[in-house]
């Protein structure tokens, strides 16, 4: 039986933040593959540890031959392009890594994916909402913002994510095309045309074919993106309470100035139900069911299942 967080949490000694050697005891290291991980009892210091044991324990280091420093190096970069916003901050950069990398275990990705998928699968988790300024792309383009011109209206956000990630990766490991196309996938206007392409290959998937591994790859990141109401209620819980900040900050800003204002972020209009029951029936649950089609392991069983005979 795992240990509750804040006992894990004692099992970590700050004093090795930021030193070669990684002194994570083995219990964190089981508890990092769960989706049951609370990242609000970590500091941010702690979290870049937690990051670096991530890297280690899948042997991504070792097969790429990449040096500690380089990867503390890298995931201190990350850290700092990451703003201090509501949401859209290194928290959210932290649990969508810690949730891919759960998956990656859960599923046993890591036998059946090869070791640069996986390291393009953690890096796309760890760049995908790089420099976000708080604010979605309906935002950019109808205030027509520096972002929005740059990128003519096309998903300006997630490629401004992947500039800043390519900057980024290109002075440490790796610059993969398949890390920009997981990044830009993380667009929810482009929800339904993933998912559809994720359906039609789902019977017949096959971990040799690499377009299906590419889909495969693109609807890890989504899942891990979305995957706040998939964790523990207590941790979950709070997540909504920065993202309704965020959201309301920006419906503030819209009305401010003059802009359509967006009805899901209103405060005059969303409460905490109204804004996750459409959100978890219409995009969280199509996702994680059809994922649960490729690995039935991932099925969530209701507690009292354990107390019916099979
Ligand atoms: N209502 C709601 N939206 C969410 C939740 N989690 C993620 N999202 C939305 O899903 C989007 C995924 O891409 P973004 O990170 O741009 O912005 C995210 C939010 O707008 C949630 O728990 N509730
Ligand atoms: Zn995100």
């Amino acid at each position: 039986m795992l240990s509750s967080n804040s006992e894990l949490k004692l099992k970590l000694n700050p004093t090795l933040c930021g030193s070669s050697s990684l002194q994570v005891s083995e219990e964190v290291r089981a508890h990092l593959k769960t989706p049951l991980f609370d990242n609000w009892q970590w500091e941010e210091s702690e979290m870049l540890l937690l990051l670096q044991v991530m890297f280690t324990d899948l042997d991504i280091l070792t097969a790429f031959h990449i040096q500690l420093q380089v990867l503390q190096n890298f995931l201190f970069q990350v850290y700092c392009h990451y703003n201090h916003i509501p949401f859209h901050n290194f928290h959210h950069c932290f649990c969508v890594t810690q949730m891919m990398y759960s998956l990656i275990w859960i599923t046993d990705l890591r036998n059946k994916l090869n070791k640069m998928d996986q390291l393009i699968m953690l890096t796309s988790a760890l760049c995908h909402d790089l420099d976000h300024p708080g604010y979605n792309n309906v935002y950019q383009i109808n205030a027509q913002t520096d972002l929005a011109r740059r990128y003519n209206d096309i998903s300006p956000l997630e490629n401004h994510h992947c500039a800043v990630a390519f900057r980024i990766l290109s002075k440490h490991f790796l610059t993969s095309p398949f890390c920009s196309r997981c990044i830009l996938a993380t667009d929810m206007a482009r929800h339904n045309e993933i998912l559809n392409k994720f359906r039609a290959i789902q019977a017949t998937f096959d971990f040799n074919d690499k377009d299906h591994k590419e889909v495969l790859m693109k609807i890890m990141v989504k899942v891990s993106d979305i995957s706040n109401e998939a964790r523990p209620i207590e941790v979950a819980e709070l997540w909504l309470d920065c993202l309704l900040e965020e959201f309301f900050n920006q419906s503030d800003m819209e009305k401010v100035n003059g802009l359509p204002v967006t009805p899901f972020m209103d405060r005059d209009k969303v409460s905490k139900p109204s804004s996750q029951t459409g959100f978890i029936s219409f995009l969280l649950l199509p996702l994680f069911t059809e994922l649960t089609k490729l690995f039935p392991c991932l099925e969530v069983r209701p507690a009292i299942s354990q107390f019916i005979p099979n």
